[in-house]
């Protein structure tokens, strides 16, 4: 008769594709019962926005659907986000298992609509997350999430006083232009600087959090150095736009982000190429092509995927409504959710092996 030991030894062969170890050896194969020919388990993923679900769904059915006496097979698929590791010197937030900065060589590449679609694209999969804005020159995400109005409520605990971050689109959002006049330009010297970042690091109730995406302000400055020296983080990525063929650019971040010690994940290439909404079968390359394609090569990192230009993508910016949400099936709704998954997979990586 087949037992539990017989049917973890037939699942053992198959491998999460992106640790390439054994879903028996991870622990992701759970709650094994076969009861009258009906074989059920838990499949625990490392992540709800799991690339290759499915992939891996099959290849366990697979595995099993010939065992003596297992008739129908029914697999449950949960996720437990792994904590990122500790490093010396660097003070986590509570509750929150993994950071990932969004940035960018220069400006208006468009690294916060990057930010605000990964972070809600996560969030549409069932993770928990929160957007920290540290782009304090030009704070957009709140009105990208739709909450240009909303106000952060200060309230008294054990830590002192702690921010209550604004909530939209499944996203908990803190930001610098929730505490500034937008229309004021401030001028931030770095000890200030520092001062707001570790503020809106440890001094807000962020809960429990499986992903925190930052929006890091353009370039290689005082922002990206504090963030890197207080917090231990998942990895950065880099978002850049094929005419910024951005490789001078994207080399200084990458170099920065390696002295300082932060993984870069990858890179994303932003208003890759437009199609116009009136002839969908056109494609125009308006910023040249294969740009990011070839920094990523010669930097060394993996290629996230390529975001088109898209109307409905500055539309949702400029409405409150993400694109994802917006225009769940348009094609820049479609790269985001997949880069969105792609930098969640790397992340399990780095916090698994
Ligand atoms: N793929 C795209 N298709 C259409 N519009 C886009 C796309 N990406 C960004 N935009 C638009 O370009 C403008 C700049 O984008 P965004 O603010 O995200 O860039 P940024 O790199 O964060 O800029 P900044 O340096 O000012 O913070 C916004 O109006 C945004 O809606």
């Amino acid at each position: 008769m087949t037992d539990t030991n017989t049917i973890l030894e037939a699942l053992r062969p198959v491998q999460d594709p992106e640790l390439q170890k054994s879903l028996v050896d991870l622990n992701m194969i759970r709650d094994v019962n076969l009861d009258q020919g009906a074989l059920s388990f838990k499949l625990v993923l490392t992540t709800p926005a799991c690339p290759l679900k499915e992939m891996i769904v099959d290849d366990c059915k697979k595995a099993v659907q010939d065992l003596p006496g297992v008739e129908t097979v029914d697999v449950e698929v949960t996720s437990e986000t792994p904590q990122q590791k500790s490093i010396p010197d660097r003070e986590s937030v509570p509750g929150v298992k993994n950071i990932v900065a969004v940035s960018s060589g220069k400006g208006g590449v468009g690294k916060s609509s990057v930010a605000v679609n990964l972070a809600v694209s996560l969030a549409q999969s069932g993770a928990k997350v929160g957007l920290l804005d540290a782009d304090i020159y030009g704070p957009n995400a709140p009105s990208m999430l739709g909450l240009a109005d909303a106000k952060v409520r200060v309230q008294e605990s054990e830590k002192g006083e702690v921010l209550e971050p604004a909530f939209n689109h499944g996203v908990k959002l803190v930001s610098m232009g929730f505490l500034i006049d937008p229309d004021q330009p401030v001028v931030w010297r770095g000890p200030m600087l520092n001062g707001v970042i570790r503020q809106f690091l440890y001094q807000v109730n962020w809960g429990e959090l499986d992903y925190m995406v930052v929006d890091l302000p353009p370039g290689t400055g005082d922002a990206q150095l504090t963030l890197a020296q207080a917090v231990p983080m998942s990895g950065a990525v880099i978002v850049t736009t094929p005419q910024d063929v951005s490789l001078m650019d994207a080399r200084r971040g990458l170099k920065m982000f390696e002295q300082l010690g932060v993984n870069v994940l990858g890179m994303i290439e932003n208003m890759s190429y437009f199609i116009p909404p009136d002839l969908p079968d056109r494609r125009y390359d308006l910023f040249g092509s294969g740009g990011g394609e070839k920094a990523a090569k010669e930097l060394n990192v993996p290629l996230l995927g390529c975001i088109p230009l898209e109307i409905s993508l500055r539309e949702g910016g400029d409405s409150g409504i993400p694109i994802v949400i917006s225009h769940p099936n348009s094609a820049s709704a479609e790269a985001l959710r997949a880069i969105a998954q792609q930098v969640a997979a790397k992340i399990s990586v780095v916090a698994l092996t």
